[in-house]
Protein backbone atom coordinates (compact mmCIF):
# COMPACT_ATOMS: atom_id res chain seq x y z
CA UNK A 1 0.00 0.00 0.00
CA UNK A 2 1.36 3.56 -1.10
CA UNK A 3 -0.15 6.18 0.87
CA UNK A 4 2.16 8.77 -0.45
CA UNK A 5 0.23 12.19 -2.19
CA UNK A 6 0.80 12.12 -5.56
CA UNK A 7 -1.64 14.88 -6.23
CA UNK A 8 -3.71 18.06 -4.39
CA UNK A 9 -6.64 19.09 -6.39
CA UNK A 10 -8.32 22.87 -4.78
CA UNK A 11 -12.09 23.77 -6.97
CA UNK A 12 -13.52 26.63 -4.99
CA UNK A 13 -16.84 27.24 -6.01
CA UNK A 14 -20.23 28.86 -5.18
CA UNK A 15 -22.80 27.18 -4.18
CA UNK A 16 -26.72 28.73 -3.48
CA UNK A 17 -27.63 30.43 -0.48
CA UNK A 18 -31.00 31.48 0.56
CA UNK A 19 -31.77 35.05 2.10
CA UNK A 20 -31.09 33.85 5.83
CA UNK A 21 -30.91 36.97 7.78
CA UNK A 22 -28.35 37.74 10.82
CA UNK A 23 -27.04 40.58 12.60
CA UNK A 24 -24.72 41.89 9.91
CA UNK A 25 -27.00 41.53 7.18
CA UNK A 26 -28.53 39.04 5.08
CA UNK A 27 -26.45 35.87 2.95
CA UNK A 28 -25.48 36.65 -0.19
CA UNK A 29 -27.22 34.50 -3.25
CA UNK A 30 -24.16 32.50 -3.61
CA UNK A 31 -21.62 31.48 -1.11
CA UNK A 32 -17.42 30.10 -1.66
CA UNK A 33 -16.68 27.08 -0.17
CA UNK A 34 -13.32 25.14 -1.92
CA UNK A 35 -13.27 21.35 -1.89
CA UNK A 36 -10.13 19.95 -1.39
CA UNK A 37 -9.08 16.15 -3.12
CA UNK A 38 -6.08 14.44 -1.92
CA UNK A 39 -4.86 11.60 -4.31
CA UNK A 40 -2.20 8.87 -3.10
CA UNK A 41 -0.09 7.06 -5.66
CA UNK A 42 -2.18 3.90 -5.25
CA UNK A 43 -4.66 6.32 -7.12
CA UNK A 44 -6.98 6.90 -3.71
CA UNK A 45 -8.84 10.29 -3.61
CA UNK A 46 -9.87 11.91 -0.17
CA UNK A 47 -12.12 14.55 -0.23
CA UNK A 48 -12.73 17.77 2.16
CA UNK A 49 -14.26 20.87 2.33
CA UNK A 50 -14.06 24.10 4.12
CA UNK A 51 -13.73 27.99 3.52
CA UNK A 52 -13.82 29.56 -0.01
CA UNK A 53 -13.21 32.98 0.31
CA UNK A 54 -9.50 34.38 -0.67
CA UNK A 55 -7.77 34.66 2.81
CA UNK A 56 -8.02 30.80 2.76
CA UNK A 57 -7.84 30.24 -0.41
CA UNK A 58 -4.06 32.20 -0.42
CA UNK A 59 -2.96 29.87 2.62
CA UNK A 60 -4.61 26.87 0.54
CA UNK A 61 -2.25 26.77 -2.45
CA UNK A 62 1.00 27.06 -0.87
CA UNK A 63 0.15 24.49 1.82
CA UNK A 64 -1.48 21.82 -0.90
CA UNK A 65 2.37 22.32 -2.83
CA UNK A 66 3.83 21.31 0.45
CA UNK A 67 1.84 18.28 0.97
CA UNK A 68 2.96 16.56 -1.82
CA UNK A 69 5.28 13.36 -1.43
CA UNK A 70 4.24 13.55 2.21
CA UNK A 71 1.49 9.99 3.97
CA UNK A 72 -1.93 10.54 4.17
CA UNK A 73 -1.47 8.79 7.39
CA UNK A 74 0.84 11.52 8.61
CA UNK A 75 -1.59 13.89 10.44
CA UNK A 76 0.34 15.36 12.72
CA UNK A 77 2.69 16.62 10.01
CA UNK A 78 -0.32 18.46 8.91
CA UNK A 79 0.22 21.19 11.86
CA UNK A 80 3.98 21.39 11.05
CA UNK A 81 3.12 22.40 7.09
CA UNK A 82 0.77 24.97 8.63
CA UNK A 83 3.52 26.31 10.44
CA UNK A 84 5.34 27.14 7.32
CA UNK A 85 2.06 29.08 5.35
CA UNK A 86 2.76 32.32 5.94
CA UNK A 87 -0.35 34.55 6.87
CA UNK A 88 -0.64 38.26 5.14
CA UNK A 89 -0.80 40.39 8.16
CA UNK A 90 -3.25 42.63 6.70
CA UNK A 91 -5.59 39.86 6.96
CA UNK A 92 -5.58 39.23 10.78
CA UNK A 93 -4.76 43.40 11.55
CA UNK A 94 -8.10 43.81 13.95
CA UNK A 95 -9.67 41.70 11.96
CA UNK A 96 -13.19 39.15 13.29
CA UNK A 97 -14.25 36.06 11.64
CA UNK A 98 -16.56 36.54 8.71
CA UNK A 99 -17.95 39.72 9.55
CA UNK A 100 -17.74 38.77 13.68
CA UNK A 101 -19.78 35.67 13.66
CA UNK A 102 -17.19 33.26 14.51
CA UNK A 103 -14.81 34.78 16.86
CA UNK A 104 -11.37 36.83 16.71
CA UNK A 105 -9.23 35.94 13.53
CA UNK A 106 -5.65 34.91 14.11
CA UNK A 107 -2.46 33.28 11.90
CA UNK A 108 -3.13 30.21 13.63
CA UNK A 109 -7.01 30.25 13.21
CA UNK A 110 -6.92 30.73 9.23
CA UNK A 111 -4.29 27.86 8.91
CA UNK A 112 -6.36 25.76 11.30
CA UNK A 113 -9.32 26.46 8.79
CA UNK A 114 -7.42 25.51 6.17
CA UNK A 115 -5.68 22.45 7.84
CA UNK A 116 -8.71 21.16 8.44
CA UNK A 117 -9.53 20.49 4.69
CA UNK A 118 -6.70 18.83 3.92
CA UNK A 119 -6.97 16.59 7.48
CA UNK A 120 -10.46 15.39 6.64
CA UNK A 121 -9.27 14.69 2.79
CA UNK A 122 -6.12 12.45 4.22
CA UNK A 123 -8.98 10.83 6.83
CA UNK A 124 -11.19 10.21 3.98
CA UNK A 125 -8.24 8.74 1.49
CA UNK A 126 -6.52 6.69 4.74
CA UNK A 127 -10.15 5.06 5.32
CA UNK A 128 -10.46 4.17 1.89
CA UNK A 129 -7.13 2.40 1.68
CA UNK A 130 -7.60 0.82 4.77
CA UNK A 131 -11.28 -0.03 4.81
CA UNK A 132 -12.21 1.65 7.35
CA UNK A 133 -14.82 4.16 8.55
CA UNK A 134 -13.21 7.45 9.82
CA UNK A 135 -14.78 7.67 13.15
CA UNK A 136 -12.80 3.78 13.29
CA UNK A 137 -9.68 6.19 12.57
CA UNK A 138 -10.60 8.44 15.38
CA UNK A 139 -10.93 5.63 17.81
CA UNK A 140 -14.29 4.17 17.06
CA UNK A 141 -18.02 5.56 17.31
CA UNK A 142 -19.84 5.37 20.24
CA UNK A 143 -23.62 6.32 18.63
CA UNK A 144 -24.92 5.24 15.37
CA UNK A 145 -26.67 8.20 15.00
CA UNK A 146 -25.71 12.01 15.30
CA UNK A 147 -28.18 14.36 16.48
CA UNK A 148 -28.88 17.96 14.58
CA UNK A 149 -31.56 20.95 15.33
CA UNK A 150 -33.12 22.69 13.01
CA UNK A 151 -31.53 26.07 12.65
CA UNK A 152 -33.89 28.67 12.57
CA UNK A 153 -33.49 31.43 10.71
CA UNK A 154 -35.61 35.03 9.95
CA UNK A 155 -35.38 35.26 6.58
CA UNK A 156 -36.76 36.93 3.00
CA UNK A 157 -39.24 35.24 0.57
CA UNK A 158 -36.34 35.30 -1.92
CA UNK A 159 -33.04 37.31 -2.69
CA UNK A 160 -33.65 41.04 -3.64
CA UNK A 161 -35.60 41.62 -7.26
CA UNK A 162 -32.98 42.01 -10.03
CA UNK A 163 -30.15 39.60 -8.13
CA UNK A 164 -29.14 36.77 -9.89
CA UNK A 165 -30.14 33.59 -7.51
CA UNK A 166 -31.71 30.50 -6.73
CA UNK A 167 -35.52 30.19 -5.67
CA UNK A 168 -35.88 28.26 -2.33
CA UNK A 169 -39.27 26.89 -1.20
CA UNK A 170 -38.96 27.90 2.58
CA UNK A 171 -41.08 31.30 2.29
CA UNK A 172 -40.48 34.45 4.22
CA UNK A 173 -40.08 34.38 7.84
CA UNK A 174 -40.11 37.51 9.65
CA UNK A 175 -42.29 37.14 12.62
CA UNK A 176 -43.06 34.64 15.10
CA UNK A 177 -45.65 33.12 13.22
CA UNK A 178 -43.03 32.62 10.40
CA UNK A 179 -40.45 31.42 13.03
CA UNK A 180 -43.30 28.61 13.84
CA UNK A 181 -43.95 27.76 10.40
CA UNK A 182 -40.68 27.62 9.37
CA UNK A 183 -40.02 25.19 12.65
CA UNK A 184 -42.94 22.91 11.50
CA UNK A 185 -41.41 22.69 7.65
CA UNK A 186 -37.95 21.13 9.64
CA UNK A 187 -39.57 19.02 11.40
CA UNK A 188 -41.97 17.55 8.95
CA UNK A 189 -39.44 17.22 6.49
CA UNK A 190 -36.23 16.20 8.64
CA UNK A 191 -37.52 14.66 11.88
CA UNK A 192 -36.00 17.66 14.04
CA UNK A 193 -37.02 17.91 17.40
CA UNK A 194 -34.93 20.95 18.91
CA UNK A 195 -34.73 24.18 17.69
CA UNK A 196 -32.10 27.31 17.40
CA UNK A 197 -33.18 30.87 16.28
CA UNK A 198 -30.71 32.79 14.44
CA UNK A 199 -31.62 36.14 16.58
CA UNK A 200 -29.46 39.95 16.15
CA UNK A 201 -32.10 40.93 14.08
CA UNK A 202 -34.81 42.05 15.22
CA UNK A 203 -35.08 44.40 18.34
CA UNK A 204 -35.10 41.60 21.32
CA UNK A 205 -38.97 41.75 22.13
CA UNK A 206 -39.68 40.58 19.29
CA UNK A 207 -37.11 37.79 19.56
CA UNK A 208 -38.64 36.75 22.77
CA UNK A 209 -41.51 36.46 21.68
CA UNK A 210 -40.43 34.31 18.70
CA UNK A 211 -39.01 31.79 21.42
CA UNK A 212 -42.23 31.99 23.58
CA UNK A 213 -44.20 31.18 20.31
CA UNK A 214 -41.96 28.40 19.59
CA UNK A 215 -41.97 26.89 23.10
CA UNK A 216 -46.04 27.11 22.81
CA UNK A 217 -46.00 25.29 19.65
CA UNK A 218 -43.35 22.80 20.58
CA UNK A 219 -43.41 22.27 24.52
CA UNK A 220 -40.70 20.44 26.29
CA UNK A 221 -38.14 20.91 22.99
CA UNK A 222 -34.85 21.75 23.49
CA UNK A 223 -34.52 25.53 22.07
CA UNK A 224 -31.87 28.31 21.68
CA UNK A 225 -31.16 31.72 21.41
CA UNK A 226 -27.99 32.80 19.00
CA UNK A 227 -27.78 36.57 18.37
CA UNK A 228 -24.27 36.62 17.79
CA UNK A 229 -23.20 39.01 20.32
CA UNK A 230 -25.41 41.69 19.47
CA UNK A 231 -26.77 42.40 22.89
CA UNK A 232 -25.30 44.67 26.04
CA UNK A 233 -24.75 43.06 29.03
CA UNK A 234 -27.94 44.38 31.00
CA UNK A 235 -30.28 43.27 27.30
CA UNK A 236 -28.99 39.62 28.28
CA UNK A 237 -29.78 39.59 31.67
CA UNK A 238 -32.86 40.85 30.82
CA UNK A 239 -33.95 38.36 28.32
CA UNK A 240 -32.47 35.40 29.83
CA UNK A 241 -34.48 36.11 32.45
CA UNK A 242 -37.94 36.20 30.16
CA UNK A 243 -36.57 32.94 28.80
CA UNK A 244 -34.72 31.16 31.11
CA UNK A 245 -37.45 28.74 31.63
CA UNK A 246 -37.34 27.57 28.43
CA UNK A 247 -34.38 27.88 26.56
CA UNK A 248 -31.89 24.74 26.91
CA UNK A 249 -28.79 27.69 26.25
CA UNK A 250 -28.45 31.00 25.51
CA UNK A 251 -26.13 31.19 22.92
CA UNK A 252 -23.42 34.42 22.62
CA UNK A 253 -25.66 36.90 23.72
CA UNK A 254 -23.10 39.45 24.56
CA UNK A 255 -19.56 39.96 23.26
CA UNK A 256 -16.27 38.31 25.15
CA UNK A 257 -15.56 36.76 27.49
CA UNK A 258 -15.83 39.25 30.28
CA UNK A 259 -19.90 40.31 29.35
CA UNK A 260 -20.66 36.44 29.02
CA UNK A 261 -19.17 36.00 32.54
CA UNK A 262 -21.57 38.34 34.15
CA UNK A 263 -24.41 37.52 32.15
CA UNK A 264 -23.63 33.74 33.43
CA UNK A 265 -23.14 34.53 36.83
CA UNK A 266 -26.62 36.92 36.81
CA UNK A 267 -28.94 34.77 35.39
CA UNK A 268 -27.62 31.16 35.79
CA UNK A 269 -28.77 30.15 32.10
CA UNK A 270 -26.50 28.00 30.41
CA UNK A 271 -24.70 30.47 28.15
CA UNK A 272 -23.00 28.68 25.08
CA UNK A 273 -20.98 29.97 22.49
CA UNK A 274 -18.85 29.95 18.90
CA UNK A 275 -17.71 33.66 19.28
CA UNK A 276 -15.60 33.70 22.47
CA UNK A 277 -14.31 30.73 22.90
CA UNK A 278 -13.20 29.85 18.99
CA UNK A 279 -9.06 28.89 20.03
CA UNK A 280 -7.69 26.37 22.68
CA UNK A 281 -5.93 29.95 23.41
CA UNK A 282 -9.37 31.45 24.58
CA UNK A 283 -10.19 28.37 27.18
CA UNK A 284 -8.56 28.90 30.14
CA UNK A 285 -9.88 32.62 31.12
CA UNK A 286 -13.41 31.75 29.68
CA UNK A 287 -13.54 28.42 31.76
CA UNK A 288 -12.44 29.65 35.04
CA UNK A 289 -14.66 32.69 34.94
CA UNK A 290 -17.60 30.74 34.04
CA UNK A 291 -18.38 32.60 31.35
CA UNK A 292 -19.66 29.79 28.99
CA UNK A 293 -21.27 26.13 29.54
CA UNK A 294 -21.52 24.63 26.11
CA UNK A 295 -18.45 24.97 23.59
CA UNK A 296 -19.63 25.04 20.36
CA UNK A 297 -16.70 23.05 18.57
CA UNK A 298 -16.07 23.49 14.51
CA UNK A 299 -13.78 21.13 13.16
CA UNK A 300 -13.26 23.72 10.19
CA UNK A 301 -11.91 26.91 12.82
CA UNK A 302 -10.60 24.49 15.70
CA UNK A 303 -8.11 22.66 13.08
CA UNK A 304 -9.67 19.26 11.77
CA UNK A 305 -11.64 16.32 13.50
CA UNK A 306 -8.65 15.35 15.58
CA UNK A 307 -8.55 18.98 17.33
CA UNK A 308 -12.28 18.68 17.79
CA UNK A 309 -11.70 15.30 20.13
CA UNK A 310 -9.37 17.59 22.33
CA UNK A 311 -11.47 20.31 22.56
CA UNK A 312 -14.08 17.84 23.74
CA UNK A 313 -11.73 16.49 26.38
CA UNK A 314 -10.73 19.50 27.58
CA UNK A 315 -14.56 20.81 28.26
CA UNK A 316 -15.02 17.42 29.92
CA UNK A 317 -12.03 17.77 32.51
CA UNK A 318 -13.97 21.47 33.40
CA UNK A 319 -17.51 20.18 33.37
CA UNK A 320 -18.66 22.48 30.13
CA UNK A 321 -20.45 20.59 27.67
CA UNK A 322 -20.21 20.29 24.06
CA UNK A 323 -22.19 21.03 20.90
CA UNK A 324 -21.57 21.72 17.87
CA UNK A 325 -21.78 25.02 15.41
CA UNK A 326 -22.27 25.30 11.79
CA UNK A 327 -22.70 27.71 8.85
CA UNK A 328 -22.98 27.53 5.37
CA UNK A 329 -21.42 23.89 4.36
CA UNK A 330 -22.06 21.05 2.34
CA UNK A 331 -22.64 17.37 2.08
CA UNK A 332 -18.26 16.58 2.26
CA UNK A 333 -18.67 18.71 6.19
CA UNK A 334 -21.63 17.44 7.37
CA UNK A 335 -20.36 13.68 7.05
CA UNK A 336 -16.86 14.90 8.62
CA UNK A 337 -18.96 16.72 11.42
CA UNK A 338 -21.05 13.32 11.80
CA UNK A 339 -17.95 10.91 12.18
CA UNK A 340 -16.18 12.78 14.43
CA UNK A 341 -19.63 13.64 16.63
CA UNK A 342 -20.06 10.33 16.55
CA UNK A 343 -16.72 9.57 18.66
CA UNK A 344 -17.20 12.16 21.50
CA UNK A 345 -18.35 10.90 24.56
CA UNK A 346 -19.61 14.09 26.01
CA UNK A 347 -21.64 15.56 22.98
CA UNK A 348 -25.02 15.86 24.82
CA UNK A 349 -26.55 18.60 22.86
CA UNK A 350 -28.13 17.77 18.71
CA UNK A 351 -25.62 19.54 16.70
CA UNK A 352 -25.92 22.97 14.33
CA UNK A 353 -25.93 21.92 10.65
CA UNK A 354 -26.88 24.53 7.71
CA UNK A 355 -27.18 21.62 5.59
CA UNK A 356 -31.03 21.67 5.23
CA UNK A 357 -30.64 25.30 3.75
CA UNK A 358 -28.24 23.99 1.01
CA UNK A 359 -30.26 22.76 -2.21
CA UNK A 360 -27.02 22.20 -3.85
CA UNK A 361 -24.68 19.90 -3.21
CA UNK A 362 -21.18 18.16 -4.74
CA UNK A 363 -22.07 14.77 -3.78
CA UNK A 364 -23.98 11.84 -5.68
CA UNK A 365 -26.26 11.03 -3.46
CA UNK A 366 -27.22 13.91 -0.58
CA UNK A 367 -26.70 13.03 3.32
CA UNK A 368 -30.13 12.21 4.97
CA UNK A 369 -31.93 13.18 8.12
CA UNK A 370 -33.77 11.19 9.39
CA UNK A 371 -35.95 11.87 13.09
CA UNK A 372 -33.56 14.97 13.29
CA UNK A 373 -30.71 12.07 12.54
CA UNK A 374 -27.70 11.57 10.42
CA UNK A 375 -26.95 8.09 10.55
CA UNK A 376 -23.10 7.52 11.19
CA UNK A 377 -21.00 5.58 7.63
CA UNK A 378 -19.54 2.50 8.18
CA UNK A 379 -18.65 2.56 4.46
CA UNK A 380 -14.78 3.16 4.11
CA UNK A 381 -13.59 6.49 4.74
CA UNK A 382 -16.09 9.49 4.58
CA UNK A 383 -18.64 7.30 2.91
CA UNK A 384 -19.40 9.85 0.49
CA UNK A 385 -18.96 10.18 -3.32
CA UNK A 386 -17.52 13.21 -5.71
CA UNK A 387 -20.12 14.17 -8.56
CA UNK A 388 -17.58 15.62 -10.45
CA UNK A 389 -19.86 16.90 -12.96
CA UNK A 390 -21.75 18.94 -9.82
CA UNK A 391 -18.81 20.02 -8.91
CA UNK A 392 -17.38 21.93 -12.33
CA UNK A 393 -20.73 23.27 -12.58
CA UNK A 394 -20.41 25.22 -9.55
CA UNK A 395 -17.06 25.65 -10.12
CA UNK A 396 -18.08 27.75 -13.27
CA UNK A 397 -19.82 29.85 -11.87
CA UNK A 398 -16.87 30.62 -9.29
CA UNK A 399 -14.86 31.31 -12.37
CA UNK A 400 -17.61 33.00 -14.11
CA UNK A 401 -18.63 35.38 -11.24
CA UNK A 402 -16.49 39.34 -11.29
CA UNK A 403 -15.10 38.54 -7.45
CA UNK A 404 -17.96 39.74 -5.63
CA UNK A 405 -19.20 36.91 -4.24
CA UNK A 406 -16.16 35.27 -3.77
CA UNK A 407 -15.54 36.55 -0.50
CA UNK A 408 -18.60 36.66 1.74
CA UNK A 409 -20.10 39.34 2.94
CA UNK A 410 -23.37 39.28 4.37
CA UNK A 411 -23.23 43.32 5.04
CA UNK A 412 -22.57 43.82 1.70
CA UNK A 413 -25.51 41.66 0.54
CA UNK A 414 -27.68 43.39 2.70
CA UNK A 415 -26.64 46.81 1.05
CA UNK A 416 -28.16 45.65 -2.22
CA UNK A 417 -31.72 45.63 -0.83
CA UNK A 418 -31.54 48.71 1.78
CA UNK A 419 -28.22 50.82 0.47
CA UNK A 420 -27.74 53.09 3.74
CA UNK A 421 -27.15 49.62 5.72
CA UNK A 422 -24.13 49.61 7.33
CA UNK A 423 -22.53 46.98 9.88
CA UNK A 424 -24.19 47.56 12.92
CA UNK A 425 -21.99 48.56 16.04
CA UNK A 426 -21.99 46.47 18.98
CA UNK A 427 -23.91 46.03 21.00
CA UNK A 428 -26.48 46.41 18.95
CA UNK A 429 -29.11 46.77 21.46
O1 LIG B 1 -23.92 30.05 15.44
C1 LIG B 1 -23.43 30.96 14.81
O2 LIG B 1 -23.03 31.93 15.39
C2 LIG B 1 -23.35 30.85 13.37
O3 LIG B 1 -23.87 29.92 12.85
C3 LIG B 1 -22.67 31.82 12.55
C4 LIG B 1 -23.13 31.70 11.12
O4 LIG B 1 -22.25 32.33 10.28
C5 LIG B 1 -24.57 32.18 10.94
O5 LIG B 1 -24.87 33.21 11.81
C6 LIG B 1 -24.87 32.61 9.57
O6 LIG B 1 -24.43 31.91 8.66
O7 LIG B 1 -25.57 33.61 9.41
MG1 LIG C 1 -23.52 31.09 17.32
Amino acid sequence: MNLTITDVRLTPILVADPPLLNTQGVHQPYTPRLIVEVVTADGITGVGETYGDAKYLELARPFAERLKGRQVSDLNGLFTVADQVAVDASRVENAVDVGGLRGVQTADKLRLSVLSGFEVACLDALGKALGLPVHALLGGKVRDAVEYSAYLFYKWAGHPEGVPAEKDDWGAALDPAGVVEQARRFTERYGFTSFKLKGGVFPPDEEIAAIKALAEAFPGHPLRLDPNGAWSVETSVKVARELGGVLEYLEDPALGTPAMAEVARRTGVPLATNMCVTTFAEIKEAFTRGAVQVVLSDHHYWGGLRNTQQLAAVCRTFGVGVSMHSNTHLGISLAAMTHVAATVPNLHHACDSHYPWQSEDVLTERLAFEGGRVAVSDAPGLGVELDHERLAALHQRWLDDDGTLRDRDDAAAMRVADPEWVTPAMPRW
